[in-house]
């Protein structure tokens, strides 16, 4: 069974929704709420990464989705059906934790057939789904395992099934990946992507990693203070920061004052001169210094400030370069050197910063 792969959908063809939220609000206390107002599509059987720093609101909203945590104000509806007030377990959602939760004394089996059996299924009828469910997700040789005979991938494998055991149409994923370690997490992360794909289900998957979500992800969902600042596919978003926030969030990218306002421009997308060929001063050019050099293997990483500066040895480059190893190669830089910075018009965007307003607008949360 192959996915759609459809992304976020547009305003002219609204795809089908899987999930849609409407004006949720989270408040646990008295001031800001933790999930303020947000509007959001995640269309039908993509991959969506709700992503931003610590404290954001994601997690808050994945638990509201999920039925884990009460609402505010505001609705869920899951495939045009409200599910706001429903319990968890009839909201057509399942949840994959941190780490994957599984019971260490029960066999891979029975950690996948537990739910049935809280619901009163039958012995034999729970057994024969979660050894069907394991089969699927090449599991079903080591069914009678504890999870601590199972490697990570393993473990996860079994977290899966168990996962979709009451055949769920939102998979919904807390940081599933975050207690792995970097080379097991990308393996996994692969994994994955190929199972959702493969089920052809929705899956809503909570990370603090840029590259994880960019890896993942159809829809990107960047959280900043409760908000949404940013909805699109990975290569937009990276490409195209409509914010200051989501230009740094991201990384990639310098942040330019300029006099029409900021702009963002990819750091790949720079061009360095020495100060002595540099070209007349322009709107897209500037003088800076080179305050670091990192030698990054294919390429070198320049740090540079504005001239005037002060520097010491915890302040941090104002913005980076990429130079190709070659280009490196035939004219380096060295620490102190005058140089000019420059950027094609087509290479710079202009950034906003978000307001409550224009991330309260369904055309924001439609990317
Ligand atoms: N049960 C709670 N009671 C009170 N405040 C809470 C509760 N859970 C979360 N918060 C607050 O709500 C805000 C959003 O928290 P949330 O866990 O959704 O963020 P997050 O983006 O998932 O962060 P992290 O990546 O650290 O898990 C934070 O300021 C947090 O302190």
């Amino acid at each position: 069974m192959q996915a759609p792969n459809t992304s976020v959908t547009s305003l002219a063809t609204p795809a089908p929704a899987a999930i849609e939220i409407i004006s949720l609000t989270k408040r646990y206390a008295q001031g800001k709420p933790a999930v303020d107002s947000i509007n959001l599509r995640i269309a039908s059987g993509s991959y969506c990464c709700l992503l931003g720093p610590s404290g954001c609101g994601k997690s808050t909203t994945l638990r509201m989705i999920a039925g884990h945590e009460s609402v505010t104000s505001g609705d869920i509806l899951l495939e045009n059906r409200n599910i706001t007030d429903l319990p968890a377990a009839e909201r057509g959602t399942a949840m994959m934790f941190q780490s994957f939760a599984l019971f260490p004394h029960l066999s891979a089996l029975d950690n996948v057939a537990f739910s049935l059996k809280m619901k009163g299924v039958d012995k034999a009828k729970r057994q024969a789904a979660a050894k069907d469910l394991l089969e699927r997700v090449a599991m079903g040789h080591l069914a009678e395992r504890k999870p601590a005979e199972l490697s990570g991938g393993q473990q996860q494998r079994v977290a899966l099934a168990r996962a979709l055991i009451t055949q769920p149409r939102v998979l919904l994923l807390d940081e599933p990946l975050s207690a792995l370690d970097p080379f097991l997490r990308i393996q996994m992360r692969a994994e994955l992507r190929r199972w959702q794909k493969e089920l052809g289900l929705t899956f809503i998957h909570v990370t603090h990693s840029q590259e994880e979500a960019m890896a993942l992800a159809d829809t990107m969902v960047v959280m900043n203070h409760g908000l949404i600042e940013q909805v699109g596919p990975p290569h937009e978003v990276y490409n195209r920061p409509n914010s200051e926030f989501v230009a740094r969030f991201m990384g990639g990218h310098n942040v330019i004052d300029t006099p029409a306002g900021k702009i963002g421009v990819r750091t790949d997308h720079m061009l360095v001169t020495p100060a002595a060929e540099a070209a007349a001063d322009g709107p897209h050019n500037m003088p800076a210094v080179v305050t670091d050099v990192e030698y990054q293997g294919t390429y070198v990483l320049l740090g540079l400030q504005k001239p005037g500066k002060a520097q010491t040895a915890s302040s941090t480059a104002e913005f980076s370069v990429m130079v190709s190893e070659a280009q490196f190669g035939a004219r380096p830089y060295q620490v102190g050197e005058p140089v000019q910075l420059s950027w094609a018009p087509t290479a710079a965007h202009s950034l906003t910063t978000l307001t409550k307003a224009m991330a309260a607008s369904p055309a924001a949360a439609m990317a």
